[in-house]
């Protein structure tokens, strides 16, 4: 495990970078917290194990990756006044409210064609998103539209959300203004830097850190300390059979939950955000099943490894997991399959390029990987044995209240539901409910916000470059005039950006990105495709510990990652639910249910021999 420093500064002036980006030249802030914060961090470079912050993957920058440590600028940051202040339109004028763009360009945009992919493919992409980045908003003021007319406002206040007056949805609320917190900056961890620089609170890496924790206190509390298992709440049946497993339940009151809702549940996980949506919590529910029945069958196979060397193996695997599916299943369904091969997100084996900075990008973070916001559904169904959906209910009502969860058959139900509804057709828009009533809460000003509102004005807060520059850093032709976008957005959205923007220079990262039309076999526009590609490289070559490198001292054995490569996510839904049968490719639903034949006991088996281990 890692104490103090050994940061070797010589070696942040050598970095590689992905074949996705077309630039050489990089901020230069990239590399002040290393130089003026970073911690000194001493590494055992024969470790077996990631450490839980993700510290000492790269043992020449140890704390690459590691949480509590800055996002990756792949640009220079964009703000009026070099440093914080809201970036303006090229000719000195504000920008466009966001919530003006939303009703001006996507609110009515909205369709409701299927697609074959279910709606369990979006819900991987926010599992993951929790994994990989977290950006907190300063909610030191939990309420920012009431502390507007102060004489000092609050500084985390001070871009809240204008609704126009003639909005479609407030207009009857008398509503002028959506909350808006910005977020909280280096300062706040002891390290101011200039220009405002943003802090990843969990390990960058693909590595299981929304199960297990990104510290190690949060993760010794998440332990059961027994047989390698996790802690959890065993719900028992009438006859004291046990049914059903869940991740351990807290106090409502802790800030865990959002106490205003009147709800009971509040689960606890390795991320803060397990309570947010009730797919979110189906997903936290299944991999802490996954975990303590590995490290069931690990001990009952190795009776003699300890607690902790159950623990540690189980958690290696799951990591595994999880990348596999990444990488193999979900990146080739959104990237398009032929791409993520042609440039080695897809690949028989991994080369770890310690060269490589695994860090989240603020580009990827606050808007490309948001843009599969536009995958959210506005409902959910819950699917029973028949097929039949036996309930539905909004999404949105049920933001931070997962009591519907632990409640009769409804995880079974739930699950079945995800992956029977088909998803959410690749548009430009979010659905209605969360483009209006995301966080609906009993506080009296709050009726409701706007996520995509939010994810504009977040990319704002955190002063991302414009879409033009982001285009150009992908390798598309720089526009030069509105009419120049016409190569990748549609003709009637040009029309509409020119009335909101003075020029094609103004125009936000996330609308432009938003409005682009995916590519043949992907289900983002080239934009998007292009940073999302330009992470995804990242957390794998620049992953010392992921699964299929080997050569290091926790690598896999060939039997081994032969296993691992056979699992995906209906091995899991099979392992930790009562469903019997699911579609082979478990990211599609069958629109004949007649034809889903594919038996857990046949299909979805995990065979643990290769961790036999003889004494
Ligand atoms: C299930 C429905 C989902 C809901 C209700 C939801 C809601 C949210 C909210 C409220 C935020 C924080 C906004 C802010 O204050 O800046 C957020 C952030 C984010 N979301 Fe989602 N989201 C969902 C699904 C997804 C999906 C499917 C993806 C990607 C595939 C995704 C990727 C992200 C990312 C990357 C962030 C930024 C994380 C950070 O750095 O803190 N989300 N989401
Ligand atoms: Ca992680």
């Amino acid at each position: 495990m890692c104490s103090m420093i050994d940061l070797n500064i010589k070696s942040l002036n050598n970095v590689a970078q992905s074949p996705f980006l077309h630039t050489n030249v990089f901020p230069l802030t990239n590399e002040d917290y290393m130089r003026r914060c970073a911690p000194v961090v001493i590494c055992n470079p024969n470790s077996k194990y990631r450490t839980f912050n993700g510290s000492c993957n790269n043992l020449k920058v140890p704390t690459w990756g590691a949480s509590n440590t800055p996002f990756l600028r792949l640009l220079n940051a964009e703000y009026s006044d070099g440093i914080y202040a809201f970036r303006q339109q090229s000719n000195g004028s504000q920008l466009p409210g966001a919530r003006e763009i939303n009703t001006q360009l996507f609110l009515n945009n909205q369709w409701f064609d299927d697609d074959e992919l279910n709606v369990l493919l979006m819900q991987w992409g926010q599992f993951i998103a929790h994994d990989i980045s977290l950006l907190k908003p300063d909610i030191s003021v939990e309420n920012c539209c009431a502390v507007q007319n102060v004489s000092k406002i609050p500084t985390q206040c001070q871009n809240v959300i204008d609704i126009p007056i003639n909005d479609p949805i407030y207009l009857n609320n008398n509503k002028t203004c959506m909350s808006f917190n910005r977020a909280v900056t280096s300062a706040n961890f002891s390290c101011p830097l200039m220009p405002a620089t943003f802090m990843v609170e969990v390990s960058q890496y693909i590595d299981g850190s929304q199960i297990y924790g990104s510290s190690d206190t949060m993760a010794t509390g998440l332990r059961s300390l027994i047989n390698g298992k996790l802690r959890s709440d065993i719900v028992k049946g009438n006859q004291n059979t046990v049914v059903e497993e869940f991740c351990p339940q807290v106090n409502r009151t802790t800030s865990q939950c959002d106490s205003s809702t009147n709800s009971r549940v509040c689960f606890q996980a390795g991320d803060i955000r397990i309570n947010q949506n009730l797919g979110n919590a189906l997903l936290h529910n299944l991999f802490l099943r996954f975990h303590n029945h590995l490290a069931s069958k690990l001990s009952y196979m190795n009776q003699f490894w300890t607690d902790e060397m159950l623990y540690q193996e189980t958690r290696k695997i799951i990591g595994a997991v999880i990348q596999h599916i990444t990488y193999d299943h979900y990146l080739p369904i959104i990237l398009g399959d032929t791409y993520t091969e042609y440039y080695g997100l897809f690949t028989p084996q991994t080369i770890y390029n310690d060269r490589i900075n695994p860090s989240t990008s603020l580009e990827f973070a606050a808007s490309s990987f948001r843009i599969l916001h536009n995958q959210i559904p506005a409902k959910l169904n819950f699917i029973d044995t028949m097929y039949k959906v036996a309930f539905q209910v909004n999404l949105t009502d049920w933001m931070d209240r997962p009591d519907l969860l632990p409640m009769g058959k409804n995880v079974d139900w739930l699950i079945r539901g995800l992956v029977e509804t088909t998803g959410r057709e690749y548009q430009a828009s979010y659905n209605q409910l969360i483009s209006n009533f995301l966080f609906r809460s009993n506080l009296p000003d709050i009726t409701g916000q706007d996520l995509l509102s939010i994810d504009i004005q977040r990319g704002r807060d955190v002063g991302l470059p414009v879409y033009n520059q982001v285009r150009s850093i992908c390798g598309i032709s720089r526009a030069n005039s509105f009419d120049d976008l016409l190569d990748l957005i549609p003709f009637k959205a040009i029309q509409i950006l020119k009335t909101l923007y003075a020029t094609v220079h103004d125009v936000d990262l996330h609308v432009g990105a938003l409005l682009e039309v995916p590519e043949e076999g992907s289900m983002v526009g080239p934009t998007t495709r292009c940073i999302l590609s330009d992470s995804f490289f990242r957390y794998k070559y620049g992953d010392r510990f992921f699964y299929d490198v080997q050569g290091q001292p926790g690598s896999f054995s060939q039997e081994q990652l032969k296993t691992i490569k056979q699992i995906n996510l209906g091995h899991v839904i099979c392992a930790t639910t009562n469903l019997f049968t699911l579609p082979l490719d478990v990211f599609k639903s069958l629109h004949d249910f007649s034809s889903i034949k594919w038996n857990c006991d046949e299909h979805f088996k995990i065979d643990l021999e290769a961790w036999r281990e003889f004494k």
